[in-house]
Order: structure tokens, then C-alpha cells, then sequence
């Protein structure tokens, strides 16, 4: 077999409802998924059976290359850096796949994969622009390491499992075709992923990585929970425990994860706007204070929950009401989107039944309850400044309404804007100096999830 060339690429993510519930399979979510992808181009051939080389290049960052000379003899190779650089993500990736597709009993290989990841994830701060020679793509190299480096949030390490995974399956199985791989993908990238983080999270930035803008409700925690016991080393050298893993691995990315991945996105002529406030929140710290409180205060904990499921219910209806609404006369539809951005800067009062309202409504029904579970929990997920800012933000024309994103706290906002609104909202916001900490950044949504790219987009970098 001659050498092989894919690419691959998946997107970050926003969650505009459901954080906290999330972790719950009972609640449903909405996350949206951003033009800013990570890619993977996978470059590989087969090799005589004792080599067995994969080599991971994220050249964006200093030191971002981690080579993993493969042991023929021990199970999955012993996955350890040749430098003794440690990836957790990417050794946890390596592991899943290579015990997935039993590359133990293949021929042995020598695949390259180079990682690209777009702007939007980390801190554009002392970076130098490259652009491919098609023109196609730009890139953002930064002089420091990839843990050293600011995120913003999007989920790079879901990204980044994704499509290393996608663009491993699809050399060992020499399965090109993102829909018949994308389950697949999915659930090795959860297991993968959870291995890394050493927990299993809710998923929703994986599911969306893979799937792409969703209504979301997670697998069951216990369907992963035994095979998250295996030890990564210690399997490596037992190849009882490593053929246990294996059968298990095999048999649990196969199965039915009975999981809601439901696809969606913002309807049209709404645009997603985020917003970068700058100061970070730790995300473990707030879900830990409001998983202690729940659990301490079950009775009024179950309320709160179930109140601000039903608003992010509401939320979830009046989008894809206004999906119906297009869908069924175009013309009313846009009608309604210019009535409302017409009454918002105080023009002719809006019908009162324009169902553009019953967004901000629940949108507003949302935070109230997303501050009430701040007050409840200490957590800052809404926390006065953002409060006064996204009220602000929600008085100018053609905004929707917003939230903070995720978990909450201080580092990003995003707003839910009529697109004809936009080039207005960002002349006002620029001239207000209440605005002056908010840096809007360049995203969108895209609503794809995983997709096979073009090579040559590559080129040249
Ligand atoms: N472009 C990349 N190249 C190599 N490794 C990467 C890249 N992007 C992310 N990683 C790996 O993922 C780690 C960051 O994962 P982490 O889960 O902490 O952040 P995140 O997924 O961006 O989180 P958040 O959900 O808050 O956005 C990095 O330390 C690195 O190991
Ligand atoms: C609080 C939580 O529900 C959302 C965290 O989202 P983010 O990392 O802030 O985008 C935690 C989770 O789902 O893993």
C-alpha cells in the first residue's frame, strides 16, 4: 500500500444553555458549534511488522512535536514520547485507537499526523500569522508551549482528540467516509478523552466536536465507568489485562450509547456574537461548588435544577420555533425579524405575539435562574459584572439577549444578535466605554461537525 494523505477537521464549541445540567443524562442542552476548527492531516504508510512509529507535529506551538516509537513487543506498543514530552490527550487517543482497531496484529506503520488548530482557541498575544500557499487557511504560531498558552475556552482538547482519532480510524480502517466513522469517532474521542481528564465530564464538547451544533443529552456516566479503571502502564505490560481492555474497548464503542445528539442550529438571520472579557474563570472549581451544594441542599437543589431546565426548555423551543416560522412563509418570517430590530431602536411597538420575543424572554428566564444558582452556590456563574454587562448588551438593537457561556464566570459572553444588527451593535459597542473590556471576537456559528478536508489547504505551512 502507498503512502496515504486526509485531513480532517471538527470545531470548538459554545454551550448557550445547559451548563451544570449537562452532567445529568435527565437534561437536555444547546450547544453550538464555531468556525474555529482544529485539523488534523494524516500522513501514513504500512512498514515492515516491528515498526511501528507515529509522530504528532502541532508546530503552532514550541516543543509541539511528540514522536512514539512503538514497542512491537509489548501490547498497544508502550506508548511513551521519545523526548519524554508528555501529551495525556494525545497518549490517551493513541491507546484507545490503537487497542480499538488491534493494531497489534496488523503490519507495522509509519504515520505522521500534523495538528492545526484555527485563531479562535487560544490567546492571539505574541503570535506571528501563516498563511497556506492556496490561500485557504491561517494560522497562529505562538512562541510559547501548548500548556502555556491562554485558551479561550472553546475546547481544544476535544477538538484535538477528535480529529486525531477520526484521522487514526481512518488509516487503520482505511474508511474515509466521515458519516459512516463519525459514532465511531465519537465514542472513542469520550473514552479517549475522559481517560486524560481522569473523570468523565458531561461530553457536550466532544458531541459537538463530532456532531456539531446539537441538542444534547449525555450517555450514562456507568456505560465507560469500568474501562476508565484500566491503568494505561499497566496494561501495557500485561497482555491479559491489555486483551481485557481491548474486548471491553471494542465492545463499548460499538454498542448503543442511547445518547441525544439532535442536530440543530441558530435560525436564520440570528447570528451567535462571543465576546472576550479577558479575566479567566476556572471551570473545576465552579462545577465543584455547585455539584457540593446540590448535594447538601437536595430538596431546593432539585428545584432550581428543574426551573432552569424548563427555561433552557422554553429557550430551545422558541429557536427552533422560529425555524418552523421560516420554514412556513419566509416572507412573515423576515418580516418578524425586521419588526423587532425596528421596535428595539424605538421605532413602531412590536407585536406583541412577534415570537423573536419569546427568545429573549427565555433567554432572560434563564439568567434569572442562572443568578439564583449563583447567589445559591457561591460559584461566580453569573457574577454582578456580567450581570450589568449582558444587560447592556441586551438593550441594543437587534440583540436577542445573551448569556454567560458554559460554566459562567468573567472570561466570555455571547449574545444571540439579529445579523442586519450587527455592524451597528459593533459601532455602538466601540464607542461606549462600558464596552471597553469586551473584545468581540471573530467567530461564528458553523454548525457542521466533523468534516474531511483538502490536504493541499495545508500546503506550505
Ligand atoms: N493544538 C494543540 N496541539 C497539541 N495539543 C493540544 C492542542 N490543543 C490542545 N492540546 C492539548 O489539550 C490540552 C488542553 O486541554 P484542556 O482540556 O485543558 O483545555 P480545553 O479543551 O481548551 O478546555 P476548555 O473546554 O476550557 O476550552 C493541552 O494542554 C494539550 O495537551
Ligand atoms: C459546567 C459544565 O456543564 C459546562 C462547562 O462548559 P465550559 O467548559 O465552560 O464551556 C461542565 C461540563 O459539562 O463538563
Amino acid at each position: 500500500m502507498g503512502p496515504v494523505e486526509r485531513a480532517f477537521s471538527a470545531p470548538g464549541k459554545a454551550l448557550i444553555a445547559g451548563g451544570y445540567l449537562v452532567l445529568y443524562p435527565e437534561y437536555d442542552s444547546y450547544v453550538t458549534a464555531l468556525s474555529s476548527r482544529m485539523h488534523a492531516l494524516v500522513r501514513g504508510q504500512e512498514t515492515e511488522k516491528h515498526i511501528r512509529k507515529i509522530t504528532i507535529e502541532s508546530s503552532q506551538f514550541a516543543e509541539g512535536i511528540w514522536s512514539y516509537d512503538l514497542d512491537s513487543n509489548i501490547p498497544f506498543g508502550n506508548i511513551k514520547e521519545v523526548h519524554g514530552r508528555r501529551n495525556p490527550f494525545l497518549e490517551a487517543t493513541l491507546m484507545c485507537v490503537l487497542a480499538f482497531v488491534d493494531a497489534d496484529s496488523r503490519p507495522g506503520f509509519d504515520i505522521t499526523i500534523r495538528i492545526f488548530s484555527d485563531p479562535g482557541y487560544h490567546t492571539r498575544d505574541d503570535t506571528t500569522t501563516r498563511v497556506s500557499s492556496n490561500g485557504k487557511r491561517q494560522f497562529l504560531y505562538h512562541k510559547k508551549k501548548i500548556n502555556e498558552v491562554a485558551k479561550t475556552g472553546l475546547g481544544s482538547s476535544a477538538g484535538l482528540v477528535s480529529v486525531v482519532t477520526a484521522a487514526l480510524l481512518s488509516y487503520f480502517t482505511g474508511n474515509r467516509d466521515v458519516d459512516s466513522l463519525r459514532n465511531t469517532v465519537h465514542n472513542c474521542t469520550q473514552i479517549a478523552h475522559c481517560h486524560a481528564q481522569k473523570k468523565i465530564g458531561s461530553g457536550f464538547d466532544v458531541a459537538a466536536a463530532v456532531y456539531g451544533s446539537i441538542v444534547y443529552r449525555r450517555f450514562q456516566p456507568s456505560l465507560i465507568d469500568e474501562i476508565l479503571k484500566h491503568e494505561f502502564h499497566s496494561m501495557q505490560g500485561d497482555s491479559t489485562l491489555a486483551l481485557d481492555y481491548k474486548n471491553s474497548l471494542q465492545s463499548i464503542v460499538g454498542s448503543d450509547w442511547h445518547f441525544k445528539i439532535e442536530k440543530c442550529a441558530l435560525p436564520p438571520g440570528v447570528r451567535l456574537v462571543m465576546g472576550d472579557v479577558s479575566v479567566g474563570s476556572e471551570t473545576p472549581k465552579l462545577v465543584s461548588l455547585v455539584l457540593k451544594w446540590k448535594q447538601e441542599n437536595p430538596v431546593e437543589g432539585e428545584k432550581l435544577f428543574e426551573s432552569l431546565n424548563k427555561a433552557n426548555g422554553s429557550l430551545i423551543a422558541a429557536l427552533s420555533s422560529l425555524h418552523e416560522l421560516q420554514r412556513a412563509n419566509e416572507a412573515a418570517y423576515s418580516a418578524t425579524l425586521k419588526d423587532y430590530q425596528v421596535a428595539m431602536k424605538g421605532g413602531a411597538g412590536m407585536a406583541e405575539v412577534n415570537p423573536l420575543r419569546r427568545v429573549s424572554a427565555a433567554i432572560a428566564t434563564v439568567r434569572d435562574h442562572l443568578r439564583a444558582l449563583t447567589t445559591a452556590t457561591g460559584a461566580d456563574i453569573e457574577p454582578p459584572s456580567q450581570t450589568a454587562l449582558l444587560d447592556r448588551c441586551s438593550r441594543l438593537p437587534g440583540v436577542l439577549g445573551g448569556v454567560v457561556p458554559g460554566a459562567g464566570g468573567f472570561d466570555a459572553i455571547c449574545l444571540l444578535v439579529l445579523e442586519d444588527a450587527i455592524p451597528t451593535m459593533l459601532q455602538t459597542t466601540e464607542k461606549d466605554q462600558s464596552f471597553s473590556n469586551v473584545k468581540w471576537l471573530p467567530l461564528h456559528e458553523e454548525s457542521d461537525g466533523l468534516l474531511e478536508t483538502s490536504p493541499e489547504d495545508y500546503a506550505g505551512l
